[in-house]
């Protein structure tokens, strides 16, 4: 399924809390009777002692899978970051070594609790400025990369605000799940080429970096996940989003069928007739009330277009 992802449970939450504890032990930071004190209600002693893998944050065993990433993503000692989704911090840390600045903002308070306590007192600390709040609802600051380890169900709506953002950024490394992935980066001829890959690929390049299996993750979820790059071009095309959304709509209407044999469907002759009129109409409208006549000029309207 598209958009099953795993939302940090209490087993989860549990987990990436015990990942936290033994890196905090392991920097000196707290003792663990400290550390237990603080945690909320939720997070009591015995269900941590009950979980079964209580060994890794849910970025996974595989502290390789973080260091590729930081790798790959290319950050200069002059970027500021943007991290969506810190969790407990461990790629946060790495990023805060490769860049000048990480900003990070994360949904879950008693996780920004815990990121602003790791690294409090630490050189990183005045590089590191944490956002709570949902990704999707908030302004994003200025950024030159950004990396993400999110949600899988807001791939499809956090992708597409990162592709409207301005100004434009230099490159966004992101881990989605498999599908998803497969799907962004898809050619015209394959199986999984869809409009996601279309409207995608009109905004950005995209190139398929890195697949992390799910044996990766702690606990293993049930689906395998893809590492993501996506380069937004620059300049970005100038297109009427609406107008474009609802061509694209057209062409992907059915299934296996050629775009000679849709663009020769009645309804659809009818509908792309009415819509030209209608923007026809409106871009008279806007030259008449700007008093131009030059009606060859791109116009920025927003319109309905039938689809
Ligand atoms: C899969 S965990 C990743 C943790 C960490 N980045 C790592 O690699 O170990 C996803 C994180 O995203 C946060 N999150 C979930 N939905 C979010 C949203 N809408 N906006 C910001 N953060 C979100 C969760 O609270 C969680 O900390």
């Amino acid at each position: 399924m598209l958009d099953e992802g795993f939302e940090p449970d209490i087993v989860t939450h549990n987990i990436m809390l015990e990942g936290l504890l033994r890196s905090k032990k392991r920097e000196g930071i707290i003792t663990g009777g400290t550390f237990f004190k603080s945690l909320p209600r939720r997070h009591t002693l015995p269900q941590i002692q009950r979980t079964t893998h209580p060994q890794e944050p849910i970025v996974g065993k595989n502290t390789d899978v973080g260091d590729s990433i930081v790798q790959k993503s290319g950050i200069k000692s002059t970027d500021v970051v943007l991290e969506i989704g810190p969790g407990t911090g461990n790629l946060t840390k790495k990023l805060l070594e490769a860049g000048k600045m990480v900003v990070a903002i994360e949904l879950d308070p008693r996780m920004v609790l815990e990121l602003q306590s790791r690294f409090q007192g630490t050189p990183f600390s005045n590089r590191l400025k944490v956002i709570q709040g949902d990704v999707l609802k908030t302004d994003l600051p200025y950024f030159d990369i950004c990396v993400a380890n999110i949600p899988y169900q807001i791939s499809s709506p956090l992708t597409f605000k990162l592709l409207n953002h301005q100004p434009s950024f230099r490159r966004a490394i992101i881990m989605f799940q498999r599908e998803f992935a497969m799907r962004l980066v898809a050619q015209p001829g394959d199986t999984l080429y869809c409009r996601l890959s279309v409207k995608t690929q009109l905004y950005a390049r995209v190139s398929h970096l890195l697949k992390v299996g799910k044996n990766n993750f702690r606990p293993p979820p049930k689906v395998d996940s893809s590492v993501v790059r996506i380069e937004p071009r620059k300049p970005c095309p100038q297109v009427n989003p609406k107008e474009w959304d609802g061509f694209i709509r057209i062409c992907f209407i059915r299934k296996n069928k050629t775009l000679g044999s849709i663009f020769r469907i009645k309804n659809v002759l009818s509908m792309l007739e009415k819509n030209y009129k209608t923007l026809q109409a409106l871009q008279q409208l806007q030259n008449g009330s700007s008093g131009s006549r030059n009606s060859d000029r791109p116009t920025n309207h927003r319109t309905t277009v039938e689809t």
